[in-house]
């Protein structure tokens, strides 16, 4: 069993509400680790942050990603620094992963200033820059497509994803 694609890229680019609309086209089942992480653990993201750490999140998150690449065969959204994590990076390996790349005006004008994502509070625009620099390399490294989102709806968004994926 494995996933129909995996989307990987920054907050703001998409992922949860394109894989979605891919899940609809393709009338498959959808997963969202940060979704996973909630309802395993009854928590929100942010407290899981605020209370225990970020560490703690990225383990929850590894565990989330390894089930859900065990266990579904639909459309798979991860978390934005889900890739960090060495052992996900080699569980991706060979799996039809799909970088969702977004630039650093239009994440900002996307996350807007919600509280939802704890790693942005403070400097939103300088986080996301900061965050968009460290991990461009990684999302490159670990994906076998790049869809650009900038200047796109979700929806111009997901039909090029079903695209490239043939
Ligand atoms: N291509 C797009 N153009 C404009 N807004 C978008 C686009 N894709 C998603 N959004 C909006 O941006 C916000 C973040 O989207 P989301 O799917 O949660 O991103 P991610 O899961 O990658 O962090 C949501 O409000 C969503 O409606
Ligand atoms: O980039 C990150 O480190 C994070 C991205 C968030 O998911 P989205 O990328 O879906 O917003 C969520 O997992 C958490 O707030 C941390
Ligand atoms: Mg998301």
């Amino acid at each position: 069993m494995s996933p129909r694609v995996v989307l990987v890229g920054p907050m703001g680019a998409g992922k949860t509400t394109v894989a979605g609309l891919l899940g609809d086209a393709w009338g498959l089942p959808v997963r969202d680790t940060d979704a996973d992480i909630e309802a395993t653990t009854g928590r929100e993201i942010s407290d899981i942050f605020v209370e225990s750490g970020e560490d703690h999140f990225r383990d929850l998150e590894a565990a989330a990603v390894a089930a859900a690449l065990a266990e579904h065969d639909g459309v798979l959204a991860l978390g934005g620094g889900a890739v960090l994590r060495p052992e996900t990076r080699d569980l991706l390996a060979g799996l039809p992963v799909v970088f969702l790349r977004v630039g650093l005006s239009d994440a900002v004008k996307r996350v807007g200033l919600g509280v939802g994502r704890p790693l942005l509070l403070g400097n939103v625009r300088a986080r996301i820059k900061a965050l968009l620099d460290e991990r461009t390399p990684i999302y490159e490294s670990v994906a076998a497509h790049t869809v650009d989102t900038d200047g796109r709806t979700a929806d111009e968004v997901a039909a090029e994803v079903r695209e490239v994926l043939g």
